[in-house]
């Protein structure tokens, strides 16, 4: 489709309803930057409502299963289907060629990885190199939408210039909004249409009424514009803020199990029976690649001390060696020195059913008890590579074979629920997620949050 027959989104004046018909009729191409986890689900979804969406990615070998109508992001219920559709139908294709998609697309969705360097700073280094693409393809009456999850003022201090310097435009000749990405895997497609009314904030009004526009075909759920794009932002990270502090208060009472010699779990699930309370579940750790990630989009951007928010991550990140310690005291208890013991550890992945291993717990218990001179075992149902982690990869089906001393269970996997406990015998069980029933168990099992239970 040639530029000349497109559609601008942004600014002119266009009478909303022919904007609207224009763009479910396919008149305004979308450009989605990012085919991951995120990125090809809300493709396929752009793809669905407009007939005309490309995916633009590094990885050529991702962009050839697109192409081939392959959806290679696993585990997530529809998505599957949603990609060889609308290949079939011609509505997607995907490309490695960045500034071809761009100077055809008239919206621009940006969705590649925001994370944090090992000093804590964010790593915007994929968001930069893909808005300079987007950039070299920019056209007057073009919108930019920002879905990565950035530090607040992203979009008015970097994302802006470099639009302006690489497209030779003016603010005011295209529109830039930020619109986060509320989505968990596992339930995408069901998040990405409608299960959470979709945040759009604007650089200036008009961005936020074509970020409307676009979004309204694509939830149906409500769209709530707030006042501007930094607003946006602090939206996305202040809900993930919240979720970091609230679970490290959870871990924080739950260490208080054996000294109280109560259920803290328990006590947690009934504080929350009236509406004035919402603890989370405490856990062996926070991980994946966005909730550890997050604080640091305030705590190391801007000069301001923040002590709860950064305490919060202290305590979360110190859970997965309150596991190991809890183990390696209930195994000396039984005479066995963490450094003769053999220690099967359930689950690499940071929560179950996703295969992203980015700040799982996993690593540092594995490390912790590689360090300490254990003999470790890893099992992980949903991830093909476990050469990262310091143990011996084993299936599931091999379990029984095992003769371990302990297990640490990392990761709820539902897989896990069918382990015959019976078969490994004897053992100290420290259960991360609550996932463990101690009848099932043949010797101890501690639970986080719960304590000690035969
Ligand atoms: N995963 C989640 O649960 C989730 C939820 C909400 C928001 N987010 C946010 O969404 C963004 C993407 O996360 P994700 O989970 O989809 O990441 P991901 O690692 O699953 O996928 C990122 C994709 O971007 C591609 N990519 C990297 N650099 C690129 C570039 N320069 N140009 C084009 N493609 C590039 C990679 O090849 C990969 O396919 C992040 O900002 C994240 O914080 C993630
Ligand atoms: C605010 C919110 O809900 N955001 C979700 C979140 O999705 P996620 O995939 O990062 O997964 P989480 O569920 O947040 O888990 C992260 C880690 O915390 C552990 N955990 C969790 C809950 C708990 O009570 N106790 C815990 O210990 C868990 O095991 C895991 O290791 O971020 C996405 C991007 O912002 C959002 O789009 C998505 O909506």
């Amino acid at each position: 489709m040639s530029r000349a027959t497109t559609a601008s989104v942004y600014g002119d004046g266009i009478p909303a309803a022919v904007r609207r018909q224009q763009f479910v009729e396919g008149a305004v191409p979308v450009a989605v930057y990012g085919l991951g986890k995120m990125g090809l689900p809300l493709a396929a979804v752009f793809a669905s409502v407009t007939g005309n969406a490309t995916g633009v990615d590094i990885d050529p070998d991702r962009v050839a299963a697109v192409n081939d109508g392959d959806a290679p992001v696993g585990r997530e219920p529809g998505l599957g289907h949603l990609v060889a559709d609308t290949v079939a139908t011609g509505a997607l294709s995907a490309t490695t060629d960045g500034e071809a998609a761009a100077a055809d697309a008239r919206v621009h969705v940006v969705i590649v990885p925001t994370t944090v360097d090992d000093d804590g700073l964010a790593d915007l280094s994929a968001l930069r190199s893909v808005v300079d693409t987007v950039a070299a393809g920019l056209s007057p009456g073009d919108l930019v939408v920002v879905e990565s999850t950035v530090p607040p003022r992203t979009c008015a201090d970097t994302v802006a210039p470099l639009l302006e310097r690489g497209s030779g435009l003016s603010a005011g000749e295209y529109g830039l909004a930020f619109c986060p990405e509320r989505t968990s895997s596992g339930r995408a497609l069901r998040d990405i249409g409608g299960a959470y009314p979709k945040v759009v904030g604007g650089v200036d009004a008009e961005s936020t009424r074509a970020a409307r526009l676009v979004y309204e075909h694509v939830t149906t759920n409500e769209v709530v514009a707030v006042a501007d794009a930094t607003t946006a932002e602090c939206v996305k990270v202040f809900e993930g803020i919240y979720r970091d502090v609230n679970i490290a208060l959870a871990n924080e009472l739950a260490r208080f199990a054996d000294d109280l010699g109560a259920d803290v779990r328990a006590a947690i699930d009934t504080a929350n029976t009236q509406p004035f309370c919402a603890i989370h579940d405490p856990g062996i750790g926070v991980g994946g690649h966005c909730i550890p990630y997050y604080p640091y989009f305030l705590l190391s951007e801007f000069g301001r001390d923040a002590p709860l928010t950064r305490t919060a991550r202290a305590v979360n990140d110190g859970m997965p060696l309150f596991a190991v310690r809890e183990l390696t005291d209930r195994l000396a208890d039984r005479g066995t020195s963490i450094h003769d013991a053999r220690v099967l550890v359930l689950g690499a992945a940071y929560r179950a059913g996703v295969a992203e291993t980015r700040k799982s717990p996993a690593m540092p218990v594995t490390r912790a008890l590689a360090d300490d001179g254990a003999t470790l075992y890893l099992a992980d149902p949903v991830l093909d590579d476990l050469s990262a982690f310091p143990a011996e990869a084993v299936a599931l089906a091999d379990l029984p074979e095992l003769d371990v001393d302990a297990a640490v269970l990392v990761t709820a996997h539902p897989e896990f629920e069918g382990i015959d406990w019976g078969a490994l015998g004897d053992l100290v069980v420290v259960d991360g997620r609550d996932a463990v029933d101690p009848a099932a168990v043949e010797g101890e099992v501690y639970t986080v949050g719960r304590g000690e239970r035969r």
